[in-house]
């Protein structure tokens, strides 16, 4: 039997239609573990992980604050519903960074995907592709990024994130191999130098590099592999030695700072013929403008999905202050704590030109591979849409700061 809910997006802008394909697939009961809801996904990915795999993707850093900040922000908001719109023809469509897009949700860069499922990037980048939405790659990629590129096939924007590389020839390397691969945007992320102090990884040792899992960015890249021979170090025999080596090249050994930027920016848009930078983990209104000044074209508004500062704010609470400072001059992604479609809704509404989700397509990619993946993003996609329906917003245009209410029953 065809496969209900692989029916693509892209050539539906009614994304509810999604919803109907749910009940005629439940009716049949095509889909095996089946669930729209957040937290049962989460649950479901729960059981399907090993526990390493389960500790990797839940780890927050310390005692989760900042994870349940992020999602408390959220519902510090709540949506101002209109009646009588007639929103049958409504469009969530959008345009980033000259592509045009069928909604304003991105896939978050996030490591190591074959620690999910071993089709990892290939099977989340595949459906980002069928859907026409931003797919962004992580230097932690456990597949090279041309492989990647090659299962994006059916199309949509490609990005690529950053981690800065102490060796500029390897940054090089890297930017280059992305950019002829067809990823055209560089967001560099900034707020991960370091790993934070996550109690669950630290209790299991549990970093896959250090395994010699999901190095295979590095193992494919000719100037790291140089690196590797000239110290004598094989891959295939010595796994766990070359994954210390990449780790140590990316991440360890030295901090970056703004003195860093010119440079490494210089050198994405000498590569790209001028595609955009961004900055990816700001969560101060001063680093917003540092970002600006120093030649962004924008930022991602994002804390890490609470990985990185514990007791740090929420990410959603810093953003209509980032977007006031930032005036309209860059471009502003939101991520950290998205799970519905209303979260999307506030996201935007506060001033985000898209977000981005991680954790939620994690789920999916755990639960069910592909398949996974692909249900949980037609869900919010479809949540989203239903939303902008019932609430009776018919365009994006219209979701602005008048859309909420403060809790505690505050205008904005
Ligand atoms: C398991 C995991 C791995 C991640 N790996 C990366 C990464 O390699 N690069 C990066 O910039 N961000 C990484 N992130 C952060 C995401 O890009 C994104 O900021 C965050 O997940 C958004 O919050 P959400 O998961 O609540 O949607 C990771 C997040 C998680 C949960
Ligand atoms: O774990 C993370 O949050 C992350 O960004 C990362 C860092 C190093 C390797 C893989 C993922």
């Amino acid at each position: 039997m065809s496969d209900p809910t692989s029916r693509p997006a892209r050539t539906s802008p009614n994304y509810d239609l999604y919803q109907r394909d749910i009940f005629k697939a439940g009716s049949y009961g095509v889909l095996s573990s089946f669930s729209t809801d957040p937290d049962k996904l989460e649950s479901l990915a729960k059981e399907k992980l090993s526990e390493r795999g389960w500790l990797y993707a839940s780890s927050n850093a310390g005692l989760s604050l900042t994870h349940q900040s992020n999602r408390r922000s959220f519902s510090s908001y709540s949506i101002l519903p209109r009646m009588l719109v007639p929103t049958l023809t409504r469009d969530i469509s959008t345009t980033l960074f000259g592509h045009r897009i069928p909604a304003p949700i991105c896939f978050a860069p996030i490591g190591v995907n074959a620690i999910y499922h071993p089709d990892g990037e290939l099977a989340v980048a595949k459906v980002a592709g069928e859907l026409g939405l931003p797919y962004c790659l992580s230097t932690a990629s456990s597949k090279a990024v041309e492989d990647v590129a090659a299962a994006n096939a059916a199309g949509g924007p490609k990005f690529f994130q950053l981690y800065l590389p102490h060796n500029w020839e390897l940054a090089e390397s890297l930017l280059r191999r992305a950019w002829n691969s067809g990823f055209d945007v560089c967001i560099m992320t900034v707020d991960t130098d370091h790993l934070a102090w996550r109690h669950g990884d630290l209790a299991q040792a549990n970093y896959a590099f250090y395994y010699g899992i999901g190095n295979e960015m590095g193992w494919s890249d000719p100037v790291f592999r140089k690196y590797l021979e000239e110290k004598g170090i094989d891959p295939k025999t010595d796994p766990r030695t070359a994954g210390r080596a990449w780790i140590d090249t990316i991440w360890h050994g030295k901090a970056h700072s703004w003195e860093d930027l010119p440079r490494v920016i210089r050198l994405w848009k000498d590569i790209s013929g001028g595609r955009p930078f961004l900055l990816k983990g700001i969560q101060h209104p001063s680093d917003a403008l540092l970002a600006l000044d120093h030649g962004c074209d924008g930022i991602v508004v994002s804390n890490h999905a609470g990985r990185q500062v514990d007791g740090a704010v929420g990410s959603l609470e810093v953003l209509p202050e980032i977007v006031d400072a930032v005036k309209g001059r860059m471009t502003v992604l939101f991520d950290s704590g998205i799970r519905t479609g209303a979260d999307v809704f506030k996201a935007l509404a506060l001033g985000a030109d898209a977000v981005l989700v991680g954790r939620l397509w994690i789920y999916g990619l755990s639960i069910q591979g592909e398949h996974g993946v692909r249900h949980v993003i037609k869900s919010l996609l479809a949540e989203f849409d239903i939303l902008m329906d019932v609430a009776g917003y018919k365009s994006l245009k219209d979701v602005d700061r008048k859309a909420l209410r403060v809790s505690g029953l505050t205008k904005l």
